[in-house]
Parts: structure tokens; sequence; C-alpha cells
């Protein structure tokens, strides 16, 4: 019998994870959803999802119970869906929190309803469309419940597991990078536009740019610097281009963007 999918929060990633799993092939049917707001609630019952007024009895029916609210509201929610839940979950779903900052010992203690094991992961939003990165924290979890978070979300993406003490970081990394590729994908878009081409025909060439040079790093076996120095011809465009890059301190900023972020996931667990 395939497993029962629950989601506690339906909000962008509790959506977006739902919406991958559908993708992938889960059935609607498999995905049972408490949020307690219409309007969020709304296009994911759409989808043919279940949706559940009480937290309790969603619990009770799920074999993997996502967390996706956010860290602030966690310890408020959780004790809103013990209330709900105690006494009524014989079933012992297994936890799977995305939560950023806080960490297993905390959901571990904040939880007092029957569950199975508590795993910490760090998706992605390009998840939705089967193209997350996903970390997934070892420490401390049986290699049974590992293996269900494990199963579940390669279906998405890619999945990598690391010590729980480094999940701050991919925080910083992958779970937020997306936001900077996007802002950089619209600086790029932008100076195309200000040389004179139309946004569409801007977004065209620096998608396909975008998505060449990741493909020809994967396949070609050069490191980035051997790849850049390939476009950068002596005395040519491209240098005159990587200089501008190099005043404005550009690798050092995305260095520090990828520590503040870090940071910030480690002070939302505090
Ligand atoms: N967004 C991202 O790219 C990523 C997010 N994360 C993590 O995912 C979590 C959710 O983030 P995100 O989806 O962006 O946030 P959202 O605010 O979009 O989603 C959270 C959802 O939970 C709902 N909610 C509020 N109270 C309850 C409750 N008692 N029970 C169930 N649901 C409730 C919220 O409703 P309402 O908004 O009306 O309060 C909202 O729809 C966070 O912990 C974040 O750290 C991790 C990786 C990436
Ligand atoms: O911005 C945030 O806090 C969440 C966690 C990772 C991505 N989004």
């Amino acid at each position: 019998m395939s497993k029962k999918i629950a989601f506690a929060g339906a909000g962008n990633m509790g959506g977006a994870i739902l919406r991958g799993l559908l993708q992938a092939g889960h059935k609607p049917e498999e995905i049972l959803f408490f949020e307690p707001f219409d309007k969020t609630a709304k296009p994911v019952e759409e989808l043919g999802a279940i949706r559940f007024d009480d937290f309790g009895k969603m619990a009770a029916a799920a074999d993997v119970l996502f967390l996706c609210v956010k860290p602030q509201v966690f310890k408020s929610v959780a004790s809103e869906w013990n209330a709900s839940a105690n006494g009524k979950v014989n079933n012992k779903p297994e936890i799977i929190s995305i939560m950023a900052g806080v960490s297993r010992e905390k959901i571990l203690a904040a939880l007092t309803f029957n569950h199975g094991d508590v795993v910490r992961v760090m998706p992605n939003l390009p998840l939705t469309v089967g193209k997350g990165a996903i970390a997934i924290a070892s420490d401390g979890v049986s290699s049974e419940s590992l293996e269900v978070a494990k199963s579940l979300l390669s279906t998405v993406g890619v999945t990598v597991t690391v010590g729980e003490n480094l999940i701050d970081a991919v925080t910083g990394l992958s779970g937020s990078a997306p936001a900077y590729v996007f802002e950089f994908i619209e600086g790029l878009v932008r100076g195309g536009v200000k040389m004179g081409l139309t946004r569409a025909t801007a977004m065209q060439l620096t998608l396909a740019t975008i998505e060449g040079s990741v493909e020809l790093l994967k396949k070609s076996g050069k490191d980035t610097g051997e790849l850049s120095a390939m476009v950068s011809s002596p005395a040519g465009t491209t240098i005159a281009g990587v200089q501008v890059l190099e005043d404005a301190g550009f690798r050092g900023t995305l260095m520090h963007t990828v520590e503040a972020a870090t940071l910030r996931s480690q002070a939302l667990g505090k």
C-alpha cells in the first residue's frame, strides 16, 4: 500500500513539495494537508490533495508528516497541534521538518503526540519541477527513517546527507540560493535591456546561457576557472566585463551572502 503523505502548512515550500510529489507520480488522494488559511488552501485542494480541518485527524491518517510552517511560529503552533493530536495518533507518522533553524532536539521536545522519528531536511524551491537540491540531516536518525526521507525526496531532486551541524550552511546555500539566482538572472536581463535588447530576447538568451554553462561545467570535467578563461579572449570583451565583477567584489559578495543567510538560520534556531 502506498504511503499517505501529510503536510502541516501548504504555503510556498509545503505547497512546492506537495506539487513536486504529485508531478513525480504520487496520487492526489495520498496527499493530505492541514492549512488553516483558505486562500492558500484553495489552489492545493484544486490539485486533488485532501484538506483536513483538524490536525489530529490528519496526523492519525498519515505515514509521513512534513512540518512546513515558519520557524518563528513553530512553538505556538506545536501546542495547537499537540492539543489536537494527543491521544488520537496510533500510527506514529514519521516527521520530516523543513523549518530553517529549528533543531531536531527542539522538534522532539515540542511534539507530544505519538509520532515516529524526526528527520530534518533542507529543500529548495526548484523541487516543484523535480530539480530540487535537498539536504537530509542524519544525526540520531534511524537508517529506516533516513531511507523514508531519502526515497521520498529523491523523486523531486538531488539529495545529500549532512550532519545537522551543517544544515544551517545548507540553508544559506541551496535553501536560499534560488532567490540569489533569480536576482542574478534579473540583473543580466536588465543589462541586456539597457543595451537595447527586448526583455523577452534578453531573458531567452540569459536562460539558455545559464543552462548551457551549467551543462558544460557538469560534462566537461573542467573547473570554473578554466571555463571562464576559455570565454575570456586576451584584450577581449569578456575580460572587460569580468574586471567590473572583480572591482565590485562579486565573488566576495556571494560568499558574504551565503554567510549572512547561514547566520540568520542559526539565529532563527535560538
Ligand atoms: N520558501 C522556501 O524557499 C523555503 C522554506 N523553507 C522552510 O519552509 C517553512 C515554510 O516556509 P514558507 O513555505 O516559505 O512559508 P509560508 O508562510 O509560505 O508557509 C507556511 C504556511 O503555514 C501556514 N500555517 C500557519 N499556521 C499554521 C498551523 N497552525 N498549521 C498549519 N499551517 C499553518 C501559513 O499560513 P499563513 O501564511 O496564512 O500564516 C502558511 O500558509 C519555513 O520553516 C522555512 O524555513 C525551507 C526551504 C526553502
Ligand atoms: O528565507 C527563509 O527563511 C527560507 C529558508 C530557506 C529559504 N527560505
